[in-house]
């Protein structure tokens, strides 16, 4: 479990800059939701926080993201160490389709190169798939293909893989959005199991998620033709209950975004 600090973010693609001078702790342990109107930069935020934002050919990027008070992006330290220590969930569930569930849990394992033992890998996909909520469902198919499980269950699956490479820093970008009310449910009651072994950074537009499930959250918003900012930040109950600014309260009450 670690702490990941931004500090003074600024982010652009090609001249059009979508962040600008954004810090944030989030705390080691905690649950910490990034909400906020579409478009304000959120999930260029959280890109950001495990070095996707680099890939697309125009971004830039100032500022440092420090990962236990380490820059992750210090030339000196591998992309693949960022990788490794920070994984993330997807909106859309994305198990490899035709590889079998047991094979997506391990496949994190065969990217980045680590060997084990045929019973370690058994282990490692029962405590995985335990952690992600799914073994009881799958422990009797674990060679089916993983494109064959519902999208609720693709998604537990992801976030088993994301865990069989033992992140620090689970990062969730709408990881809900494609599910129905049951599998929602059932993937925040996984978040909060896996707070307690792993800092989990989740975007979403859904305020009474970010109530339920979050410690902490963070308030995003970009006025028109300028880039996002964060308003406010604070805890959870706080931010919902008795937030500073008015813009604030106007959008975790629906009446704006
Ligand atoms: N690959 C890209 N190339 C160019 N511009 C981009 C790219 N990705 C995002 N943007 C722009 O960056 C800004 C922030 O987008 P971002 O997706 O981070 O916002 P968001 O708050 O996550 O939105 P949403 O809630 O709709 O997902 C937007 O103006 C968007 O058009």
């Amino acid at each position: 479990m670690a702490e990941i600090e931004a500090r003074e973010l600024t982010a652009w693609f090609g001249s059009h800059k979508v962040l600008d001078r954004v810090s944030l702790t989030m705390r080691a342990g905690g649950i910490t939701a990034l909400i906020g109107p579409s478009g304000c930069g959120k999930s260029t935020f959280l890109r950001i926080l495990n070095r996707m934002h680099e890939l697309v050919p125009s971004a830039q990027l100032a500022g440092e993201v420090l990962l236990d008070g380490q820059d992750i992006y210090d030339p000196s330290r591998r992309l693949i160490d960022a990788r490794r220590s920070i994984g993330m969930v997807f909106q859309k569930p994305n198990p490899f389709p035709a590889m079998s569930i047991r094979e997506n849990v391990l496949a994190g394992l065969r990217l980045t190169g680590t060997k084990a033992s045929r019973s370690t890998r058994d282990d490692l996909v029962e405590s995985c798939l335990t952690k992600g909520g799914l073994w009881n469902e799958v422990k009797d198919r674990l060679d089916a293909p993983g494109g064959g499980l519902s999208g609720g269950q693709q998604q537990r699956l992801c976030i088993a893989r994301s865990l069989a490479i033992k992140p620090r820093v689970l990062l969730m970008d709408e990881p809900c959005s494609a599910l129905d009310p049951t599998s929602t449910r059932v993937i925040e009651e996984t978040m909060l199991e896996l707070a307690r072994e792993v800092t989990i950074v989740i975007v979403t537009h859904n305020m009474q998620q970010a109530a339920r499930v979050s410690t902490q959250c963070a308030f995003f918003l970009a006025a028109q033709g300028t880039p996002g900012v964060i308003v406010e930040h604070g805890d959870t109950a706080a931010m919902f209950q008795s937030p500073q600014d008015q813009r604030t309260l106007d959008y975790v009450n629906g009446r704006f975004g």
